[in-house]
């Protein structure tokens, strides 16, 4: 059986990093995204140019497609396997999952805004004015068949614990 965990949040809520931590700790399958720019050192991605990523998509290669910050991101077919497949998207992705797979869970992650701030300081992927725009970013509240929100607020070690402990839950449900 096919089981697909959706991790989403706002930009520099940690799902990157709690991704690329719980992977080193559990062997379910954490599915690599498609983007049109290059890896930072929290993700695992695969990187292709905005040429190839539309002869991907327009070959139906995608479960799901999207565009964020100017870049497109898309998770392939070929990539869900039997057992819990953990996969990072956007907020607009959920329905595309929801429509193709019986047993969806998408995770919430949350942070309080001047945590974030300080996150995205600190991450120093983008200037003060791209902070400050996607910290003003309204987002409108997630719709989910089951949802489960978590908090990173607290140190990497103690969230990545509870981040796995979530995932392992999950799995034995
Ligand atoms: N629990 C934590 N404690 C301290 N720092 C953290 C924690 N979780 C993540 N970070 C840091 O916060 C920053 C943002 O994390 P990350 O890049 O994983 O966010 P993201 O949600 O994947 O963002 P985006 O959607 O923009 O890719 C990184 O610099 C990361 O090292």
């Amino acid at each position: 059986m096919k089981q697909i965990v959706l991790v989403v949040g706002a930009s520099g809520v940690g799902k990157d990093t709690l991704l690329k931590e719980a992977q080193n700790k559990m062997s379910f399958n954490f599915v690599k995204r498609y983007i049109t720019r290059e890896p930072d050192k929290n993700e695992q991605n695969y990187y292709v140019e905005e040429n190839a990523f539309e002869v991907l998509k327009n070959s139906d290669f995608f479960i799901s497609s999207w565009e964020a910050h100017n870049n497109k991101y898309g998770i392939s077919k070929n990539q869900i396997k039997d057992g819990l497949n953990i996969i990072s998207i956007s907020r607009g992705a959920i329905k595309d999952f929801e429509t193709n797979f019986q047993n969806v869970i998408t995770i919430e992650v949350t942070l309080p805004k001047d945590v974030l701030y300080e996150r995205l300081k600190n991450r120093a992927r983008e200037s003060e004015e791209e902070i400050i725009n996607r910290l003003n970013r309204v987002y409108e509240k997630i719709v989910a068949k089951n949802l489960i929100y978590f908090d990173n607020s607290q140190n990497l070690k103690t969230s990545t614990k509870k981040f796995v402990e979530i995932l392992n839950e999950i799995k034995n449900k």
